[in-house]
């Protein structure tokens, strides 16, 4: 197949007549770091916030994305068989990351271009992948559409926490490529915002510490 026969074709309604209508910027809100940092707490309070004040959002979620879009093979071996589930499931080896922030980084622009505030959470442990959706989301808008929040919560408190007992099969074997673990995560060098996890806040006061940004940085202004 070639490329160039499939031609993009050009929307009736732009992305600034919605934008305008919901009277804010389409952005990428993109939450990373550890397992148990803290990313689908902190970006669900902040939703809730968002939704307060009357914002169009919408929040991705890795762990909820991983049960669809991004399913593991033995999920898709039942409805599609096993040549399907090997070629387009994802599993926790640095390739399967990088399909899974592929697929999520172009839906994740495919919303911000709706006008949504678009919250995504996923470990995204590679520099290399996020780096890629920063660029396909500000290809398909402008530079700032793109806002990664490192959630920096310490290894040894994410390890304490463990809400799933995946830090003790981790540690165990059981799991493999496990992120902090026995598998790297490259601390953005550069993040829009870094949220301390090392020290008492609270996850409300994490997701008003963001939301301050978003209003600073006019994605909406507040009345
Ligand atoms: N090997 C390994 N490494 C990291 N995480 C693992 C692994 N196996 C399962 N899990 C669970 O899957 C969640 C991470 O999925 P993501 O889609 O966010 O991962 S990634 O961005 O593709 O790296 C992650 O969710 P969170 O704990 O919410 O971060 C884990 O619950
Ligand atoms: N700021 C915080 N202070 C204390 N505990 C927190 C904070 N943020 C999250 N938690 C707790 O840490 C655990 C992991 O949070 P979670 O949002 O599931 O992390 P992640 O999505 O990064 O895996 C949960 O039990 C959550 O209640």
């Amino acid at each position: 197949m070639n490329p160039s026969d499939i031609v993009w074709h050009p929307a009736t309604v732009d992305r600034s007549a919605r934008e305008s209508n919901l009277g804010q910027r389409g952005v990428v809100v993109w939450f990373t770091g550890l397992s148990g940092c803290g990313k689908s707490t902190v970006a669900n309070e902040l939703d809730s916030q968002l939704l307060q004040l009357g914002r169009a959002t919408t929040l991705l979620d890795g762990d909820n994305i991983r049960h669809g879009l991004c399913a593991p093979p033995p999920a898709l071996r039942e409805e599609h068989g096993e040549a399907f589930a090997e070629r387009f499931g994802l599993g926790f080896a640095s390739i399967d990351r990088e399909e899974n922030i592929r697929r999520i980084g172009n839906v994740a622009a495919l919303m911000a271009s709706a006008g949504l505030i678009t919250l995504t959470a996923f470990v995204s442990p590679y520099r290399k992948d996020r780096d890629r959706v920063r660029k396909i989301v500000e290809e398909a808008g402008k530079t700032g559409d793109f806002i990664e929040v490192f959630v920096d919560t310490p290894l040894d408190i994410c390890e304490a926490r463990d809400p799933k007992g995946l830090y003790k099969k981790a540690r165990s074997g059981e799991i493999k490529n496990f992120t902090g673990i026995s598998d790297p995560y490259e601390a953005p060098r550069n993040p829009e915002i870094r949220l301390d996890g090392g020290k008492a806040t609270t996850p409300a006061d994490q997701a008003a510490e963001v939301l301050q940004k978003l209003v600073e940085w006019k994605v909406f202004a507040t009345s």
